[in-house]
């Protein structure tokens, strides 16, 4: 509707040297809405001077320009002398304002950028514009605005008001008053008025601002006025900085139990009748081969076995192979062999299901130990998921009908409300009567048919939350083993589970004749104890007393004593089996523990010992699942005490004279999966085929009665060389095994740890070989042997490791070469099925 008015060139002003910048800025061509100056219109008006302002904060900025005093002092001048100019230039801004309008929208109204610059001009080229004397003076209307107002409104929104004649000379007035010119002659009656008549806002615009007027300063009159010009930079109050504790764990900052634990020297040795065992059952113990106490369980037992107070709880921190088994075992069942009832009386939990089986022999041998001389004989049990979870129930857990008129008739009510078998809940107790109806006038009251239950933590959860009359209101026993971890994984949350039931105090449940006071013992131990707090912490210890081996410092994890560690450089990956087979036939391979073949007793008679239960999956689980149920279809008979010799001081394995002429010693070999394990014990047959009957496997993929058979192989001497996943790297006690051989580096430093410990156990000596490529030469020898440059290890050792070479010269010939691809050709031709018959 409105065409643009675009106004001619603007001539260029040759006196100001800004000019120019600020035309530029406000060209049409660049900005579609400008406003319209005439040709021979003055320039825009300067805004009006601004009051003074108290001044609290001066910013130390020595790049700002220097007040110009004599300008000032002149716009000051103007002020007083040349209002005309000033309301000239405000009747120009509204006629302009007014013409805007009437040019339609097309016209911006305000353009506080473009005032600044041009009032910044005028400071800049104080002349008096040449037509400012032509505005007339009934133009000379002054502002309706707010005359006490300290700051100046720009002009472009100043609003027109009407003309009165008084205010203009008042304003004047005013001004005159704030610019502080100090001629009191211009002060007059009409002032004192408005002075009186706005007293309190005076008073009260002088209070807040602390009013000072302004007077001709010079810089340095102006520093000394005011010297607390950083008033308004001062900070504001700010909170207290949180320190967060980033200090590390030290003997000064752990817990006194954890810093100062009681310490033992790993050779010392003790009878069990020194440490309160009776001599029958002592003397039963040295017939299993237990004749001394080993040096961890000097100091346990003492700190376990009865006493009048209730004692604490116990941390032990051993290396592997120390005897821990037997520190707990021994004062456990002592303990509930003392009892008349059985009743669930301790629990043990464990991570894998072969430690469950190893642990059920040491307390098998106990249990024999403590019956002699009337004792009760300790019933144990295992829950473990090897079984289908009903069988298993019925094993923990037997039924009686008992009378209970009253009972029967409030089971049958409830009973009742239920609608159909769907509706019954196999966790409520009373309603679970699937498994046997009660006789008229009789309930089932559900007993333990253990003392002892020896389970992993996955499957103890789910017996607490689905076997009817599962309890554990009497156990007086908690012991987790390789607790550490137990403590990292979170099976089903079985430690906030099992702490609530045991927080459960039912009066008298948990006394004990002649034992210690109610309430339930916890022993944690493991060869990698962890020091974290906030793990332990989850077990609820009450008074805990930590036991270590002497040596061993916070955080560190000793090795044994007598075990002897190596390192074999790998220097062609590709060929890293050939590295294997050089090492096996090496000379390295040899018998370490002479005295073993005269050992008296052999493995048949721990298998008799062994309880009907062991015959099943041994599977490594710590939590349960349902499919582990039927895991054992091919379970073919007891052997489990083939795997251990807890309990018995085992002979050496007897292999013929043509096994003990083709290898001498025992070798357990480590891989890095149960994929691996298993094509590295196929290459090893095929590369040696001599000794292809004394290979076996151990992985958890592997079937059950193969696993058992090669372990009960292998305790008898009939396998020499077992190929394996880390399944058996924990707790697994292969008695007599020589050599552990690291095939692949372990990934952690509790792993090396654990693998190693299966060897030098009890005190007999052991080596462990570590096969290290280029790649991994760096994080070995930092993180696993503790040397080499910025080596940090929490591996506790005697000796050191040492390099040694297993092959001959620096390269393998071409013709074992061949035969190595051969071998591998074979083995891939079986993979695809083309293979083996
Ligand atoms: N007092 C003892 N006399 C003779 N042999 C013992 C004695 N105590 C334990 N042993 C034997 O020492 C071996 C290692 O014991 P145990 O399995 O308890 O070690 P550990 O410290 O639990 O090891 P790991 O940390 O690897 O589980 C077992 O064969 C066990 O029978």
């Amino acid at each position: 509707m409105y065409n643009r008015y675009i106004p001619p060139p603007k001539p260029k002003p040759a006196t100001s040297p800004a000019a120019p910048t600020a035309a530029s800025s406000t060209n049409s061509t660049s900005k579609p809405y400008s406003r319209y100056v005439p040709n021979n219109a003055p320039p825009p008006p300067p805004p009006p001077p601004v009051p003074a302002q108290p001044q609290r904060i001066v910013f130390n900025d020595d790049s700002l320009p220097p007040i110009d005093h004599s300008k000032r002092q002149q716009a000051i001048d103007e002020e007083l002398t040349g209002t005309v100019e000033k309301k000239t230039k405000k009747s120009k801004s509204k006629r302009d304002k007014k013409e805007s309008t009437e040019k339609g929208n097309s016209v911006e109204l305000t353009e506080p950028k473009d005032s600044k610059k041009s009032s910044s001009r005028k400071r800049k080229n104080p002349e008096p514009e040449p037509d400012q004397s032509a505005v007339p003076e009934q133009e000379k209307e002054p502002e309706d605005g707010n005359d006490e107002h300290p700051v100046s409104e720009p002009a472009a929104e100043v609003k027109p008001s009407e003309s009165t004649p008084k205010k203009p000379k008042r304003e004047k007035k005013k001004k005159r008053k704030q610019d502080g010119d100090g001629d009191t002659t211009m002060v007059d009656a009409d002032e004192d008025d408005m002075r009186r008549k706005h007293k309190s806002v005076f008073e009260k615009v002088q209070r807040s601002l602390q009013f000072q007027p302004l007077v001709e300063e010079t810089p340095s009159d102006q520093e000394e006025a005011e010297p607390q010009v950083e008033h308004g930079l001062e900070p504001l109050p700010q909170p207290e900085p949180v320190i967060l504790d980033q200090s590390k764990v030290t003997y000064e900052t752990l817990p006194p139990w954890l810093a100062s634990p009681v310490r033992v020297a790993p050779d010392t040795t003790k009878p069990f009748t020194e440490l309160g065992i009776s001599p029958e059952s002592s003397k039963v113990l040295e017939s299993k081969g237990f004749k001394d106490a080993f040096a961890v369980q000097t100091a346990v037992l003492p700190l376990l076995l009865p006493s009048p107070d209730r004692q604490g709880d116990v941390v032990v921190a051993a290396p592997t192979g120390s005897g821990k088994t037997l520190s707990y075992v021994l004062p456990m069942v002592q303990d509930i062999s003392k009892g008349r009832v059985t009743r669930l009386r301790a629990l043990i939990v464990l991570p894998t299901r072969d430690l469950v089986q190893q642990v059920q022999q040491a307390c098998e041998a106990c249990a024999a130990a403590f019956a002699v001389g009337g004792g009760k004989r300790v019933k144990i049990g295992t829950a473990m998921g090897n079984r289908v979870f009903k069988e298993e129930q019925t094993v923990i857990m037997g039924e009686e009908q008992r009378y209970d008129p009253r009972g029967y008739k409030h089971c049958l009510r409830r009973r009742d409300r239920v609608v159909s078998p769907e509706d019954s809940d196999d966790e409520d107790d009373d309603l679970n009567l699937e498994r046997s109806q009660p006789l008229p006038d009789h309930i089932i009251a559900y007993t333990s048919r253990v003392d002892i239950l020896i389970c992993t933590p996955g499957r103890l959860v789910e017996h607490i939350t689905k076997t009817p009359g599962f309890t554990l209101d009497y156990v007086r026993w908690l012991i987790v083993d390789e607790a550490d971890k137990l403590l990292a994984q979170d099976f089903q949350q079985w430690l906030d589970t099992v702490n609530e039931k045991l927080a459960v105090e039912k009066p008298g449940a948990r006394e004990f004749p002649g034992s210690n006071k109610s309430g339930v013992r916890k022993v944690i131990l493991s060869a990698t104890m962890t020091r974290d707090l906030s793990l332990l912490n989850g077990l609820k210890l009450w008074r805990p007393t930590l036991v270590v081996v002497e040596g061993t410092k916070v955080g560190e994890q000793n090795l044994p004593a007598t075990l002897q560690e190596f390192a074999i450089k790998v220097r062609e990956p590709s060929l890293k089996p050939l590295y294997l087979v050089d090492l096996l036939r090496s000379k390295h391979m040899t018998v370490l523990n002479e005295d073993a073949a005269t050992s008296a007793e052999g493995s048949e008679t721990s298998e008799s010992e062994s309880s009907s239960e062991s015959d099943s999956d041994s599977d490594s689980d710590s939590s349960s699942s349902s499919s582990s149920d039927s895991s054992d279809s091919d379970s073919s008979g007891s052997d489990s005490s083939s795997t251990s010799h807890v309990g018995k001081r085992q002979p050496k394995p007897t292999p013929s004279s043509t096994t003990k002429a083709q290898f001498p010693t025992t070798v357990l070999i480590f891989t890095k999966s149960n994929e691996a394990a298993l094509r590295l014990s196929r290459l090893l047959s095929l590369l040696l085929p001599d000794l292809a009957p004394l290979i076996g496997t151990l992985t958890s993929s592997t079937k059950t009665a193969r696993r058992l058979r090669a372990l009960r192989a292998f305790s008898q001497g009939r396998l020499c060389i077992l190929v394996a996943s880390d399944l058996v790297s924990r707790g697994i006690d292969l008695l007599n095994l020589e050599h552990v051989v690291n095939y692949d580096v372990p990934i952690s430093e509790t792993s090396y740890v654990h693998r190693v410990g299966r060897t030098a156990r009890a005190g007999r000596k052991g080596c462990a070989w570590t096969l290290v490529e280029h790649a991994e030469a760096r994080r070995f020898w930092r993180e696993f042997a503790g040397e080499g440059k910025g080596a940090v290890t929490s591996i506790g050792r005697v000796g050191k490791v040492q390099r040694v070479r297993v092959t001959e010269q620096e390269e393998f010939g071409e013709e074992r070469v061949r035969e190595y691809e051969g071998a591998l050709e074979r083995l891939r031709r079986e993979a695809v099925g083309e293979g083996r018959k």
